[in-house]
């Protein structure tokens, strides 16, 4: 039986990839922080994912056991692994990185012939290939020859898009009647819907896994995913959040937020059709429609607009959602890309105070203003001259958003 690693035992691990590798055969290590988690893993032989959709569905995943990610228990599980997946969210990678390079000398010492892929299942452009840059640096820090050769040759770093809607979930609330909290503490509840891309050119071995699509160009699909249906789904979170909602489905009913979203889309679109040509109008207008009409307007999909606001620093970087995409715009002469801009403007408005990066957020505004704290964490160079037009576009957006959404300015 094959074996696998998989870092980050949350929503996307027991409800997307972890699910996939243990249906295809293979046996999943759980590693994760979290230790209450893990114990809970390994106090069940299996959990079930429920399928949120009209005819709701269920399928049950065994063949799976935990580690703590901190433990010496995680490194002797290395040298039996075949493949290495995580979704711990991109800005934790380079915490798991040590760990990684670590156990992939136990798995030298112990198999110096094994081929081995990593593949990072995070929202993100280049997920691996950062793990991958993270990873060497320290595992060549005191690496034999052999050891840096087998690094190179034996280890691939695959990235990936990945896409599957998978929401807090309260199995108590389970549409398919699902016992109670205790009994289901495993279960996730995941749309019907799901894509992986794995780039096949960076992967060392051949591994068969049900629903992993292999493919060249990863940028094309890993930009499509994160410009579109993550880009829809941050317009619509932010403006939700600054007009009081509080789940994806409240905010997209809202006419004004649904059409700010669409115009974000083909702004970002426009810019997606021209840079990637191996996707027609036709069919990128019909994967538009199948996220905004369908997918995000799921009914048994309860998504809360805190999650999908998470990270807003992450989410305002400089090739993420909302800036990628607008600069896009700039750079292939799309022009001005204004509901991108909008989108930006509600993400430095955003002050969940339960969310740390937007108090860092907001703090910084208050204190440089907006144009130099949107310059500071999105990552924008100072002289270039099409990063200066969004600055601009931001920070006019940033002074009427408010007033345009009919909600009271705060500060
Ligand atoms: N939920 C979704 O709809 C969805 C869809 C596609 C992609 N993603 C991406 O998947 C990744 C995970 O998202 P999620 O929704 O599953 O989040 P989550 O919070 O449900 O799960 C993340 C897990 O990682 C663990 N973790 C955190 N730090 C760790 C560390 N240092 N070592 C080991 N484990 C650690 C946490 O304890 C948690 O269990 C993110 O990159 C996200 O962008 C999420
Ligand atoms: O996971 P994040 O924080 O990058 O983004 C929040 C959501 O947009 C995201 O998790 C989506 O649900 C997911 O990307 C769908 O495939």
């Amino acid at each position: 039986m094959p074996n696998a690693i998989h870092f980050g035992a949350g929503n996307i691990g027991r409800g997307f990839i972890g699910p996939l590798l243990v249906d295809s055969g293979y046996h999943v290590t759980f590693a994760d922080v979290n230790e209450a988690l893990i114990n809970s893993i390994n106090s069940h032989d299996h959990y079930t994912v429920h399928i949120l959709s009209q005819a709701s569905s269920t399928t049950e995943v065994t063949d799976f056991s935990g580690v703590v990610s901190t433990s010496q228990d995680l490194l002797d599980v290395f040298p039996k692994a075949d493949l290495i997946t995580t979704s711990v969210g991109a800005q934790i990678l380079p915490k798991i990185a040590p760990t990684i390079a670590k156990g992939l000398k136990q798995l030298y010492r112990q198999r110096p012939d094994a081929l081995i892929d990593i593949i990072a299942c995070e929202n993100g452009v280049g997920a691996s290939e950062i793990l991958r840059k993270e990873v060497g640096r320290i595992f060549n820090q005191d690496a034999t020859s052999d050891e840096t050769e087998f690094l190179e040759k034996h280890v691939g770093f695959a990235n990936c898009s990945v896409d599957r809607i998978v929401p807090p979930f309260d199995p108590t609330k389970a549409a398919d009647g699902a016992g109670d909290h205790e009994e289901r503490g495993l279960d996730v509840g995941v749309e019907d819907f799901y894509e992986w891309v794995v780039d096949q050119d960076a992967l060392k071995a051949d591994h068969h896994v049900h629903g992993m699509k292999l493919a060249k160009n990863l940028l094309a699909y890993v930009e499509r995913k994160l410009f579109t249906l993550n880009t829809a789904h941050a317009t619509i979170s932010y403006l939700g959040y600054l007009k009081g909602y509080k789940t994806v489905n409240e905010a997209i009913d809202d006419q004004q937020i649904y059409q700010l979203a669409k115009g974000a889309l083909h702004e970002s679109g426009a810019a997606l059709l021209k840079k990637h040509t191996m996707f027609s109008e036709e069919e990128h207008m019909k994967y538009i429609s199948t996220i905004m009409d369908q997918r995000l307007k799921n009914p048994n999909v309860q998504d809360e607009i805190a999650r999908v606001c998470r990270c807003p620093k992450r989410k305002l970087s400089r090739n993420d959602r909302l800036v990628g995409p607008a600069m896009m715009d700039y750079e292939y002469g799309m022009g001005k890309p204004r509901n991108l801009a909008k989108a930006i403007a509600a993400a430095l408005w955003y002050d969940d105070t339960e969310d740390d990066d937007a108090q860092a957020i907001r703090t910084l505004v208050q204190d440089k203003g907006v144009e130099d704290a949107f310059q500071q964490i999105s990552g924008l160079e100072k002289n270039d001259e099409k990063a200066n037009r969004l600055v601009a576009d931001v920070v006019a957006a940033y002074s009427t958003l408010k007033s345009e959404l009919g909600t009271e300015p705060s500060n």
